[in-house]
């Protein structure tokens, strides 16, 4: 299995529980929601996506022809030799499209700890760490349970109550990106403290100016 990887990038977690953690970010290629190119957004199943996930160009992107060769290419963005507290979030795009128990296994094997951000629509690898699911509306959920369930609100037909029964540890909005930004953050406070059940998800790295 070649893995077709866009980027790969030493940052803090902007978002969700782990938000302030050192991590690698593996940003994989492709999605099964969105091509990634602007012209095909207005079709899309999801179409407020603020990434691009699109080819192998990015920085430390590349295709890894093995598993290891990918665990490799995370290693060598952490800063320092010791094994503690290594921690890789795998992105995309999509990584559920290509994330395979190798790559699971050869992640643990460098001492990484895996979160995945994921559009729920694939079923996980065992081995994942922490699974953050992101349910995009009119997408099927094939994901019914893990760490985080981080809902982008507000969405069409996406009141965040259908997703309660779901077996999560926490429950997160995050406010929609773009144009109505600031809109939307207001509705997701008022949402959150309406509803206590469900905590606000802030994409800190935008605030803070980094990766
Ligand atoms: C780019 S996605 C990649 C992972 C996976 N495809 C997914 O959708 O969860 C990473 C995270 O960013 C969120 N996201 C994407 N576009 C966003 C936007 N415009 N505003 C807020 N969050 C957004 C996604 O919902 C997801 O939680
Ligand atoms: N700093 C930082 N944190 C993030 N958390 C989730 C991200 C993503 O694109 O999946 C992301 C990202 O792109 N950058
Ligand atoms: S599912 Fe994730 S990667 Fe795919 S288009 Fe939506 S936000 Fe972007
Ligand atoms: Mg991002």
């Amino acid at each position: 299995m070649t893995y077709h990887i866009k980027e790969i990038f030493y940052t803090l977690q902007g978002e969700g529980r782990h938000a302030g953690r050192p991590a690698v970010f593996c940003r994989f290629s492709r999605c099964n929601l969105w091509t990634g190119l602007e012209k095909d957004r207005d079709r899309a199943i999801c179409q407020f996506c603020d990434t691009d996930f699109v080819g192998t160009d990015g920085d430390g992107g590349g295709k890894f022809a093995v598993a290891d060769d990918l665990a490799a290419a995370v290693e060598a963005r952490w800063p320092r030799d010791s094994r503690d507290d290594r921690f890789v979030v795998c992105t995309g795009g999509e990584p559920l499209l290509q994330l395979d128990e190798p790559a699971v296994e050869a992640l643990h094997m460098r001492g990484f700890k895996i979160a995945v951000e994921t559009n729920g629509t694939k079923p996980a690898p065992h081995g994942i760490d922490w699974l953050c699911v992101s349910p995009k509306i009119g997408a099927p959920l094939a994901i019914g349970r893990g760490d985080e369930l981080k809902l982008v609100y507000p969405q069409d037909g996406g009141d965040p109550a259908q997703f309660e029964h779901l077996d999560f540890a926490s429950f997160r909005l995050q406010p929609m990106d773009g144009p109505n930004l600031q809109r939307n953050t207001q509705a997701a406070i008022e949402y959150c403290l309406k509803n206590p059940r469900w905590q606000l998800s802030l994409q800190t790295h935008k605030y803070l100016g980094i990766r």
